[in-house]
């Protein structure tokens, strides 16, 4: 499939799709959260491109929901999965069902359902998908202590595109490569040519470092798993408990990512640790080791008569000599245990090694002065010492880690991969066990549900009174007000959505005809204008018209015109769709008109009033067949004849009803 063959992708589209790793494989796994992540394409627009693609792959026209009502009624069942879906994922995922008449991908998404329905619905799993989102790409990163060095022009292009992360330099010969050793930590040179020529410094040769960028710069495979890291964790901690199997070998990623800190550097490596404290802390530790020097020496000599013979005060005064002579001569001790103090300050602060004390020692020189003060060259040359272990110990610790997690790079992906669809299947699952669902079938014409719940109601699923109802071809259905009609024809276009989406349906079995397009007309607000008119019976003439097997429901047609006009509109339409052998229900309160103004025996079936209790009508749910429903005035009427001491008024009005059939 090109991706300009997806209905409604045009070159511009195309072409940002083309960024995606795999544009085609994504629109195939109907990956909307990745279309949507394509700079300028909404969330919805992304659904639509992959419904798109799924209608090229099966051929499929689409146009199935061919009213608002009926694409309000698929949109509320869609509404119903993605509630059931932990994740913005799944959610968007979800919306790539839609209901079509292609039998090949409705066979798709039934196998899809089917597989679905075997999961074990968890809250524990729940919970876990909380944190899985889908993996993301790391945002750029940029290491400035390594470079790459070519003396080839076609090298240095290569090396630019293979590594983004590192700056690559171009270099005449080995004397251009030691300049470069000098300002870089370590250097790659991509030459064979450079192959055994000595260079001081941390310089490798590898010609063949673009094949494997990944282990000249770990930093890029570090990013991605910290980038990640708590996605991964979830996806982790959802296929433990759910029990399904990985791609990859759970405690190995979790090690591993034990191991990486949130900034893509190495975790839990108390040597690291060390060193990098040691750096942070060199300065402070010094302070503080002078300050225990001075205030040692400041308190030994306070404490101290100093006795001087008139010689070595001659002595002092003319060479103008520093007091050091007389520190050293007199306070030799004090002196060496106050720089003893200063030198274990040091190298308690710091954790500092036996060879790295060695250096410390030299920050306080054993020449007595006062006050005491470090040496500038000590101190720097201990922290050039102590970066440098650092960033090797660094350096290879990346490069470790690095190592046993690019293994893991494509696992991982998909284990995130397969947390979310696991999401996306337990929202059907979830759907369909808390609205009972059954497979429904698609054959013949009309339609036969059997206990069926419409989860659109306005009251608790639980509370929804089952209703049987089945047509063959185009009825009408009758009954008192705020009887159920409505909410029959809601029930009926919930099930043939849902079927046709390839989705098991809220009822104890249901056949439902395989149609192509579904036309449910909502019971409208009140007369039409003329204008307004004339275009609603366009509409319905062209649907009576058309070749394509249709279901329609239609709510409370006589609405929209007069009463008498109404029946014979109605009467007319349904006669057209009688004949073009389409399945559908038309609610009516002139079903008796309209009966008699046909010219075929229609149907009329009816939702029976039981009776009025406390003011309130008892009626039974699912449509009687062959049943003129009788009114909620006639009732009424029926009622107050009961009632009444003087009846004779309501009879009367009993028989008119009678009469006229209504
Ligand atoms: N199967 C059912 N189980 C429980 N309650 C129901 C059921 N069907 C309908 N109801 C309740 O009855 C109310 C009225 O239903 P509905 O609007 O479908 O009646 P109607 O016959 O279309 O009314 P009207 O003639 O006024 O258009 C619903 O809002 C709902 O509360």
């Amino acid at each position: 499939m090109e991706l300009e063959d997806v209905p409604g992708v045009g070159a511009k589209t195309a072409e940002r799709l083309r960024e995606l790793d795999e544009p085609v494989e994504t629109l195939r796994r109907g990956d909307v959260a990745a279309v949507a992540s394509l700079p300028g394409i909404s969330t919805g627009r992304a659904a639509r491109i992959v419904r798109g693609a799924i209608r090229a792959r099966h051929d499929d026209p689409g146009g199935f929901l061919a009213t608002d009502r009926a694409r309000e009624v698929s949109d509320a069942v869609l509404g119903l999965l993605q509630e059931r879906a932990v994740t913005t994922h799944a959610k968007r995922r979800l919306a790539t069902l839609y209901p079509t008449a292609s039998a090949s991908r409705i066979a798709e998404v039934s196998a899809f359902a089917e597989r679905a329905r075997e999961r074990e619905i968890d809250p524990a799993v729940l919970d876990a998908l909380a944190d899985v989102s889908p993996v993301e790409r790391p945002g750029d990163v940029t290491v400035r202590d390594r470079c790459l060095a070519t003396a080839d022009a076609e090298t240095y292009r290569e090396a630019q595109a293979a590594f983004p992360e590192l700056s690559v330099e171009v270099v005449e010969d080995a004397r251009g490569l030691a300049d470069l050793a000098r300002g870089y930590a370590s250097v790659v040179a991509l030459d064979e040519a450079f192959a055994g020529v000595a260079v001081e410094g941390d310089v490798t040769v590898d010609p063949r470092a673009v094949e494997h960028p990944e282990e000249h710069v770990p930093e890029r495979t570090l990013a991605f798993f910290a980038t990640n890291r708590a996605s991964l964790r979830a996806a982790a901690a959802v296929h433990r408990r759910a029990g399904v199997e990985a791609p990859i070998e759970l405690d190995t990623l979790e090690d591993a990512l034990d191991d990486l800190a949130a900034d893509g550097s190495v975790a839990g490596d108390e040597e690291l640790g060390r060193l990098s404290t040691a750096v942070d802390d060199l300065d402070a530790a010094v302070s503080t080791a002078e300050s225990v020097a001075n205030d040692a020496l400041r308190g030994a000599i306070e404490e101290r008569d100093v006795t001087i013979e008139g010689a070595d005060l001659l002595s002092l005064v003319e060479r103008g000599a520093g007091v050091d002579s007389l520190l050293s001569r007199e306070l030799a001790d004090e002196y060496a245990a106050a720089i003893g103090a200063a030198r274990e300050h040091v190298a308690d602060a710091l954790a500092l090694r036996d060879d790295e004390i060695e250096i410390a020692t030299r920050i306080f020189g054993d020449e007595p002065t006062y006050p005491v003060e470090r040496r500038e060259e000590a101190v720097s040359r201990l922290r050039e010492e102590l970066v440098a272990e650092r960033d090797r110990r660094a350096a290879k610790r990346k490069r470790d880690l690095a190592g046993r997690l690019a293994d893991l790079r494509a696992g991982a992906t998909d284990l995130v991969r397969d947390a979310l669809e696991l999401d996306v299947e337990l929202a059907v699952a979830r759907f369909c066990e808390e609205y009972d669902c059954t497979a429904a079938e698609r054959a013949g014409t009309g339609f036969e549900i059997e206990g069926g719940r419409s989860p659109l109601l306005d009251v608790a699923f639980d509370e929804v009174e089952p209703v049987d109802y089945g047509v063959d071809g185009v009825a009408l259905l009758s009954g008192v007000n705020s009887g159920g009609k409505t909410s029959t024809l809601d029930l009926v276009a919930v099930v043939v959505v849902l079927a046709h989406m390839g989705l098991p349906v809220p009822a104890e079995s249901a056949r439902v005809p395989a149609v192509e397009e579904l036309h449910y007309h909502a019971k409208s607000q009140g007369t039409l204008d003329a204008g307004a008119f004339e275009s609603t019976l366009r509409d319905f003439a062209a649907l009576a018209g058309g070749a394509d097997a249709k279901c329609v429901l239609v709510d409370e047609l006589e609405s929209i015109t007069e009463p008498g006009a109404s029946a014979k509109i109605v009467a007319g339409i349904l006669e057209a769709l009688h004949g073009a052998g389409a399945t559908g229900v038309f609610v009516s309160h002139l079903a008796g008109e309209i009966r008699g103004a046909a010219d075929y025996d229609v149907d009329v079936d009816g939702i029976r009033a039981v009776g009025l209790e406390g003011g309130e009508l008892v009626v039974e749910r699912s449509p009687e067949k062959d049943l003129l429903a009788r009114s909620t005035p006639e009732l009424i009427v029926e009622k107050l004849a009961g009632e009444s001491d003087d009846p004779g008024f309501y009879e009367d009005l009993l028989e008119k009803f009678g009469a006229d059939g209504t």
